[in-house]
């Protein structure tokens, strides 16, 4: 049956971070983000949200592309298309290329509202199975080390499962080396957002030493083949983040064994369908995956805790407590963790209702088209 989508609300939010998030390409302190609504002719509402950065540093999109790309080209194949399933997206999406965040904005909304229609959890729609997800913490890179140690003081003591650490040249080996001296028993894995190149390969592998639970998109953010040289030459697991975008580039990272484990992020990958698909063929390989965060408010967060209880999510993701994020989130209740768990909330679709005032009072911008 097709779903009979009436009208679809794009919201342009503006929200203050708590801290300063800062990578090695800078810091970020104010997110803008669109909050997608897809309501049906009964007047259900499906909620999505959009990843895109307001620069294009993590990758090609921004939060004007986004708008440009659902306003002026995806709204419309999704009028000229009958969608029965979330996964038909798929193919109703592929004659745009890429933009695979502003595809997932709309994406999200749909399949949070295909498992409102059947009044089951979005989880449950995606053919999760756990009940509770274990949650780490990604820190940005600090003023100092001490700075940092007393960070992670404070999330190991909140029970967070493993630390994530942002490290670039100049701030890594000894870094983490202290890192590792102080907390010789938590799991701490780095991540250099693409900081080296092939040049640094002794260097890189120094960090074997250190019993890193893995290294996240150390090289280029196109690359898989230098990633299969790297992996090749280090003990350290290597993980993908920035170069991995479907199915296929999945496939081809494990024929070259360019990594030995994946992070995904639904945005990146254009939508939980394409998550899924990438789970899958993990699991089929033995390469673990993980949810990686792109500080999201509550109805991304809520969406990233549904697609963790896909049984191949087996090491900690990056979807900590809203309120480490927020000082109010846009989610009722808000996304809580406990000794690093959270338990996956059973209500229909994504399991959070939406705190209206907050929504309106983050809103800057609000569009409706009708189907
Ligand atoms: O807490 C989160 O949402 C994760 C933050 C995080 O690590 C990242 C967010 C955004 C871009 C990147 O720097 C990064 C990552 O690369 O995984
Ligand atoms: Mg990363």
């Amino acid at each position: 049956m097709t779903i009979p989508i009436k009208q679809f609300k794009l919201r342009r939010l503006r929200m203050m971070l708590n801290n300063p998030f800062t990578t090695s390409f800078g810091t970020i302190q104010e997110k803008e983000f669109f909050v997608t609504e897809a309501i049906d002719e009964e007047g259900n509402r499906g909620f999505g949200e959009s990843v895109a950065f307001t620069s294009p540093w993590y990758n090609e999109e921004t939060v004007q592309t986004t708008q440009h790309m659902i306003k002026d080209f995806l709204i419309k194949l999704i009028q000229e298309n009958k969608i029965s399933h979330p996964d038909d997206l798929l193919e109703v999406f592929k004659p745009i290329r890429g933009n695979n965040m502003a595809k997932s904005a709309l994406e999200g909304a749909i399949w949070d509202l295909y498992a409102k229609r059947l009044n089951i959890p979005l989880y449950e729609a995606l053919g999760g199975t756990k009940k509770e997800i274990d949650v780490g913490i990604s820190i940005g890179i600090q003023p100092s080390v001490e700075k940092l140690l007393q960070t992670i003081n404070y999330y190991v003591k909140e029970g967070y499962k493993r630390i994530k650490i942002k490290i670039k040249p100049g701030w890594d080996y000894e870094v983490l080396r202290e890192v590792k001296s102080h907390f010789p028993t938590v799991p701490i894995m780095a991540d250099a957002n693409s900081a080296y190149t092939l040049k640094d390969i002794d260097h890189l592998q120094k960090l074997d030493e250190l019993d890193l639970l893995m290294i996240e998109q150390p090289l280029a953010h196109d690359d898989i083949v230098d990633h299969s040289k790297l992996q090749a030459a280090m003990h350290t697991p290597i993980c993908l983040d920035e170069s991995i975008h479907s199915l296929e580039d999945t496939q081809k990272a494990i024929q070259l064994q360019s990594c030995k484990i994946i992070n995904i992020k639904i945005g990146r990958v254009g939508g939980l369908s394409e998550a899924k698909r990438i789970h899958d063929v993990c699991k089929q390989n033995g390469i673990d995956v993980w949810c990686g965060g792109m500080l999201e408010a509550g109805i991304g967060r809520a969406h990233n805790i549904a697609l963790t209880t896909l049984p191949q999510f087996v090491l900690p993701g990056d979807t900590a407590a809203s309120a480490l994020y927020w000082k109010k989130d846009i989610i009722k209740p808000e996304v809580v963790v406990e000794n690093g768990v959270i338990s996956v909330p059973d209500r229909p679709g994504i399991g959070y209702e939406i705190d209206e005032q907050a929504l309106e009072n983050f809103t800057v911008e609000e569009e409706v088209f009708h189907l």
